[in-house]
C-alpha cells in the first residue's frame, strides 16, 4: 500500500499513477481535447482565467459572463466525450462512493498559471468527495478551510498524484499558487493538467 497524507482532511496518495499510467492517460487526454478543445474562461466579472478548461461527463462546468455553471455540451455546441477509463478506475478506487462522477474537469496550467483559493460548490450534492488527478509539471496546491481566512497549509503535487476532498474537506478553500513549469518531462511541452472529478447532480 502506498503511503497516505492527510492533512486538514485533505488525502493524499503520492505517486498513484505510475508513469505508464501517466503516458496512457495524456494519450486518452488528447483524443478529449481534440473533441473538447481547451478554452481560455472569463470570471463572470469577466476577469480571463489564467488556466485553460475543458470536460469530459454527462456534465463540464464552465465559466463566463452568465455565471459558473455545469453545462451538457462545450460551448462549441457539442456533447462533453466520455470519462476515459483510466479515470474512472482511479474514482472508483478511491472515492469511497457508490455514485459514478458525473464531470471530470480538465485544467491546464501553462507558465504562470494558478488557481485562487475556492471552494467546490456548484454541485447539487456534496456526499461524495472531489478526486482530483495532477500530470505534468509540479503545482503549489494550497488546503485552507471550510470558511475563508484561517491558516491554510501547502503541498507541491507531483505527476502522477491524487487528492481526494471528502468529508469535512470536500468544501474546503483549495488553489494552485503556482507551477514550476518545465519540472516534469511528461508533456513535451511543458505545463501542468489537474483532472477534478465531481458529482454533479
Ligand atoms: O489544479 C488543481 O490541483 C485544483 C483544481 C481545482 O481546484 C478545481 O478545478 O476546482
Ligand atoms: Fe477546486
Amino acid at each position: 500500500m502506498r503511503p497516505v497524507i492527510e492533512q486538514k482532511g485533505f488525502v493524499i496518495y503520492p505517486d498513484f499513477l505510475d508513469r505508464p499510467a501517466q503516458e496512457r492517460l495524456v494519450a486518452e487526454l488528447r483524443a478529449v481535447l481534440a473533441q473538447a478543445p481547451l478554452v481560455q474562461p472569463v470570471t463572470p466579472r469577466g476577469q480571463p482565467m489564467s488556466v485553460r478548461m475543458s470536460a469530459a461527463g454527462d456534465y463540464g462546468w464552465i465559466t463566463d459572463r452568465q455565471g459558473y455553471r455545469y453545462e451538457r455540451a462545450h460551448p462549441n455546441g457539442t456533447p462533453w466525450p466520455p470519462i476515459p477509463a483510466q479515470v474512472l478506475d482511479v474514482w472508483q478506487e478511491v472515492a469511497g462512493c457508490d455514485r459514478a462522477p458525473e464531470c471530470c474537469l480538465i485544467n491546464w496550467y501553462g507558465e504562470g498559471a494558478r488557481m485562487g483559493l475556492h471552494q467546490d460548490k456548484d454541485e447539487g450534492d456534496f456526499a461524495c468527495p472531489v478526486v482530483s488527478i495532477s500530470l505534468g509539471d509540479e503545482g503549489l496546491f494550497r488546503m485552507g478551510n471550510q470558511t475563508r481566512g484561517g491558516k491554510t497549509e501547502s503541498v507541491w503535487l507531483r505527476s502522477g498524484d491524487v487528492v481526494v476532498m471528502g468529508g469535512a474537506a470536500r468544501l474546503a478553500y483549495h488553489g494552485v499558487d503556482r507551477i514550476r513549469f518545465g519540472s516534469s518531462t511528461l508533456l513535451p511541452n511543458g505545463g501542468r493538467i489537474n483532472l477534478t472529478l465531481r458529482v454533479v447532480t
